[in-house]
């Protein structure tokens, strides 16, 4: 399967007569466009309207579908063209919505002043109130400097903000979490720490989203020590936790110990180097890598694994391969070799595509689109907020990734995101490590 990113709209007027709608399907897919929903919007004596969504790998291909569709002629017309992608997103994705109906004079005194006064009075002698009496307990900030918006870079944080509202979205579909984005206009750690730490009391948790390396290790590090909330940078262990379960599951199907297996990872960035710190904690003997940057290759001598020099030697050497260095097609089919698992996750474009790695040869090959850390992040925050935990441990990412590979079907690397079980496991085994350690640790 190719990948097809560009989706359009197409309104299409034909004649009322069975076998036109035939012939712009045929024209369609002559001209290599993908047919997804077909919606009939009027249908006249003389003249039906459908809007017939295309996927298409690049603009020439979609410029070349509506022409295939237009030399159709004989009264079958193309009207417009839609992005349903940027459609979907005016006006944003997410709003701020009151828990309370407020219809009397009675329900504004409840809900505001005077009577709030009241609930103020009984959080400020006792501060722990406030998780209780608002909703900062079930509220994560989704902080992001812009640094490293998907695999697109460095754009700014307002440009990322349609991926933080895709987030916040997810938080609240999946786990039934409210997600504030908060944009940030500096990556200095100091000051992204410093306005972290000023803000942080509005919140029941603080996720770190598509901050690049290697600021992000010392943004993340200092906050886990320095706040009393759980902090969890998504690229970093919510990508760590997801492929984890993937390479159990494809370990599970092929039979092989992934402790005896031997992992390459290209990319060593946020993303990359947490998946080499938690498949090593996971007891990965050989752990290899291969960055761009000598400092990354640096850091993961210090933890313990192995750089290579080229992305030729890892394919040569490795069994399990994982990518996350955002530059599409870096993996070349020759590279691969048989039995391979390969785990292309750079999103939005995979350095090899799944149709492509399993075609050269791969036994299991995804993309970022599956094995994306949606499957992690709701969750994880779920459970740790249920249990009133104040940090998100490496074991309970280890139990969060054992809870997706328990919920993953035989056969497949991940369950589908939208299988709610998956994010109530999560957070099931989340909160029951989170438990565990509270009750063990020390009362002072
Ligand atoms: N599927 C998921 O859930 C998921 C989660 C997180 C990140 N990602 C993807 O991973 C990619 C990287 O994200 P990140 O946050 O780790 O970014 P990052 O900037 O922290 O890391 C990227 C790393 O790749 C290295 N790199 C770039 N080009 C390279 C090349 N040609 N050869 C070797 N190394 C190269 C860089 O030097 C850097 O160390 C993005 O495309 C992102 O979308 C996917
Ligand atoms: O946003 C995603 O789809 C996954 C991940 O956080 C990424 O940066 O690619
Ligand atoms: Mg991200």
């Amino acid at each position: 399967m190719t990948v097809r990113n560009i989706i359009r709209t197409i309104i299409v007027e034909t004649p009322s007569k069975p076998g036109n709608l035939g012939k712009v399907a045929t024209a369609i897919g002559m001209a290599d466009g993908d047919i997804g929903d077909i919606t009939t919007i009027k249908v006249g004596p003389l003249s039906t309207v459908r809007d017939i969504t295309v996927h298409c790998e690049s603009k020439e291909q979609l410029d070349a579908v509506i022409q295939s569709i237009q030399s159709l002629e004989n009264g079958i017309y193309v009207h417009a063209v839609s992005d349903d992608v940027l459609r979907a997103h005016e006006g944003g994705k997410i709003q701020m919505k009151s828990r309370m109906d407020i219809r009397s004079l009675a329900d504004l005194r409840r809900v505001y002043t005077p009577g709030v006064a009241d609930v103020c009075r009984v959080i400020q002698d006792d501060p722990d109130k406030a998780r209780y009496y608002t909703s900062i307990g079930n509220t994560v900030a989704i902080v992001t400097d812009g640094t490293a918006i998907l695999g697109l870079g460095n754009i700014g944080s307002l440009a990322g903000m349609p991926v933080m509202e895709g987030k916040a979205a997810l938080f609240d579909r999946f786990a039934g979490i409210s997600g504030i984005p908060i944009l940030l206009n500096t990556s200095d750690p100091d000051e992204v720490v410093n306005t972290i730490k000023k803000i942080y009391q509005g919140f029941g948790g603080i996720l770190l989203e598509d901050i690049g390396s290697p600021h992000c290790f010392e943004i993340e590090e200092r906050l886990k020590e320095e706040l009393p909330i759980p902090v969890m940078h998504d690229d970093q262990h919510g990508t760590a936790v997801v492929t984890l379960a993937a390479v159990i599951s494809a370990c599970r199907s092929t039979g092989v110990d992934l402790k005896d297996a031997v992992v390459g990872q290209i990319g060593l960035g946020a993303a990359g180097l947490a998946i080499c710190r938690m498949f090593m904690a996971y007891g990965v003997k050989e752990m290899c890598g291969v960055d761009r940057q000598e400092a990354a290759l640096e850091r993961l001598r210090r933890y313990g694994g192995t750089a290579l020099q080229s992305i030729e030697e890892l394919m040569e050497h490795c069994d399990i391969i994982i990518a996350t260095t955002g530059v599409p097609g870096l993996i070349k089919p020759e590279m691969v070799r048989k039995g391979q698992v390969i785990l292309a996750l750079s999103n939005p474009k995979p350095e090899i595509t799944p149709a492509e790695a399993v075609k050269a040869g791969a036994a299991f090959a995804a993309d970022g689109r599956s094995v994306n850390n949606v499957l992690g992040f709701p969750g994880i925050f779920r459970g740790v907020l249920n249990a009133g935990a104040k940090e998100i441990t490496h074991s309970m990412l280890v139990a969060a990734a054992q809870a997706i590979a328990d919920c993953t079907a035989s056969g497949e690397l991940v369950p589908h995101p939208l299988d709610p079980k998956v994010h109530v496991e999560v957070a099931r085994a989340v909160e029951r490590v989170a438990e565990r350690e509270m009750e063990m640790e020390p009362v002072l």
